[in-house]
């Protein structure tokens, strides 16, 4: 067989494993998780270079059909716009669930792309004979160019999900070298470990609309020095972001730091404060000056 390489797009509503899949396909940290939906707003490159073929995975931001500001706006654009430019579909639900959210991005799945529908989180569905029919009738749903079950945290059908996913690349030489993990800077993966840790820490606490600037990242050696500013929308929330005696920040910069090093094999120097930017959730300006798509 000749060597394979394209563009795979994984789509689904938030909280279906979106990240954990990704993680677990290119093996890396590269895309952030967390049990709070929608913690993903970037499109994000991981890579897979195996013996004869190149994945190189584009993770889209869940749909928000909620709150329909800017920024919401401008995720699912995102979405359509990353779908029309890939090779293979990944359309990831969670076993034995279709709602609303799933007939919604049906409707914006491209015609002339193969879709292939990954039912994750099998490992919690308790009876297994469910499964099959579920299959049945999401085939009946979709024409679905396949159905995968797979569990994406134990690693379960992750093989046979690439081995299909190979079938619909296109033949082409590899375009990232073999190591590359990720295309996304340093920079990129410092301020997604930063907003990670943030909204584990802040949990139900977390303001709508934060954000992460990187200000300054500078590399003396194997030290690396990087100024982060935490934006939030409103005066009060920077409060709930520094904590008493400063001490959530300091917890959360403290872990940030731990995840950066270990990515970038160095030490880390981080420094964080918060800005309050009134209302930037809602400015596609500075929506842009933030690197939002
Ligand atoms: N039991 C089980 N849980 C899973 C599996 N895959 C993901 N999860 C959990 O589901 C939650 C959401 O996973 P994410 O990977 O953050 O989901 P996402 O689709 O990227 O979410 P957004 O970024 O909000 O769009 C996390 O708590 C994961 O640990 C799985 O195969 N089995």
């Amino acid at each position: 067989m000749n060597f394979r390489t394209g563009y795979l797009a994984i789509v689904g509503r938030p909280n279906v494993g979106k990240s954990t899949l990704n993680n677990r396909l290119v093996g890396a940290k590269v895309s952030i998780t967390s049990k709070k939906a929608q913690t993903t707003r970037h499109r994000i490159h991981g890579i897979l270079t195996t013996e004869d073929c190149q994945f190189i995975f584009v993770d889209t931001p869940g749909f928000q059909m909620q709150h329909r500001n800017a920024l919401n706006r401008m995720m699912n654009r995102s979405v359509t716009q990353t779908l029309s430019d890939v090779d293979v579909v990944l359309f990831v639900i969670e076993a034995g669930r279709w709602g609303s959210g799933e007939d919604e991005i049906v409707t914006v799945l491209p015609d002339n792309r193969p879709v292939l529908l990954v039912i994750n989180k099998v490992d919690r569905m308790q009876d297994k004979g469910q499964l099959l029919p579920f299959m049945q009738k999401m085939a009946e749903t979709y024409p679905f160019a396949a159905i995968v079950p797979i569990s994406a945290e134990k690693g379960q059908g992750v093989d046979e999900l690439l081995k299909v996913a190979a079938g619909h690349l296109p033949e082409a030489p590899p375009v990232f070298d073999a190591d590359d993990i990720t295309d996304r800077s340093e920079r990129f993966l410092a301020a997604e470990m930063l907003r990670e840790k943030l909204f584990r820490n802040l949990g139900e606490e977390l303001p709508y609309g934060i954000a992460v600037e990187i200000e300054k990242f500078e590399q003396e050696g194997n030290l690396r020095r990087i100024h982060a500013a935490v934006i939030v929308d409103k005066q009060a929330h920077k409060g709930i972001v520094i904590g008493k005696d400063g001490e959530r920040l300091k917890r959360i910069s403290t872990d940030a730091r731990k995840d950066m090093e270990q990515l970038f094999g160095g030490r880390v120097w981080l420094e964080t404060w918060v800005k309050v930017k009134s209302g930037w959730a809602d400015d596609e300006r500075v929506l842009k000056s933030l690197g939002y798509e």
